[in-house]
């Protein structure tokens, strides 16, 4: 992996917005079009203000989740929620959001239907990560019940996930579908993310499934 320190939080979000804007205009020049994938979480809300006012041509950008918990948009854990909030507003709102929830009891139910919506959109342009301290990343969790399903190379573009340290059951893009994109970033922040990153790279990509995209990622990181 890069690791890129940077002096404080504002200034890696600033950074971090900077650089995925400039790699979003290059996928749009070469390609007439870009997707690019976030996550949800605590962490991205700053980096979301700071990129949803940069000027680029927005209704040229596809925006989607690297994961979503199976909750509607009323509640607060909804990342779709976050990024109605955060991202897709000011120029942004002229991105297109390619959804990872709908209404279903279960995310088994809609599975066939959204992976049909996301396909168009793929290869990802630029993938924005972020990685709790048990090193899961997007929905893909130490433990998990189809975490081995979700890391192999022939896996779908979707996987219902359940863990215990996951609440609701989610959904998740799958390592291949990550791995694929062009430009991979990973940020995080505070000494105990930092430690964890640094330890994924030793451990299996069971324990530490974060790994599975740490090759070829840029991780961002600032106290
Ligand atoms: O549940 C999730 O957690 C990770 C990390 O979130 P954070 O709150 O520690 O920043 C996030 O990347 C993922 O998209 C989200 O669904």
């Amino acid at each position: 992996m890069n690791f890129e320190s940077y002096p404080d939080r504002e200034m890696l979000m600033m950074g971090l917005a900077d650089r995925i804007a400039s790699q979003l205009r290059a996928s749009i020049n070469n390609e007439g079009r870009a997707t690019l994938s976030v996550p949800g979480g605590s962490t991205p809300g700053p980096i979301f203000d700071i990129l949803s006012d940069i000027d680029l041509d927005w209704s040229k950008v596809a925006v989607l989740l690297n994961d979503e918990r199976w909750v509607p948009e009323t509640s607060e854990r909804s990342n779709t929620r976050l990024i109605r909030a955060r991202l897709l507003k000011g120029r942004a709102a002229a991105a297109t959001l390619v959804p990872l929830y709908a209404e279903a009891e279960r995310p088994e139910d809609k599975m066939a239907e959204l992976a049909e919506g996301i396909a168009p959109h793929l290869p990802i342009s630029v993938l924005l990560l972020g990685m709790g301290a048990d090193m899961h990343t997007a929905s893909l969790f130490p433990g998990a019940d189809r975490l081995k399903e979700a890391l192999s190379n022939d896996a779908p573009i979707l996987l219902p996930m359940r863990a215990e340290a996951a609440g609701e059951p989610r959904i998740t893009l799958s390592a291949p579908v990550l791995r694929d994109a062009m430009y991979t970033h990973i940020l995080i922040t505070g000494a105990e993310k930092r430690a964890a990153i640094e330890a994924a790279e030793r451990l299996p990509v069971e324990q530490a499934p974060v790994r599975a995209v740490l090759k070829d990622a840029t991780v961002h990181w600032a106290e």
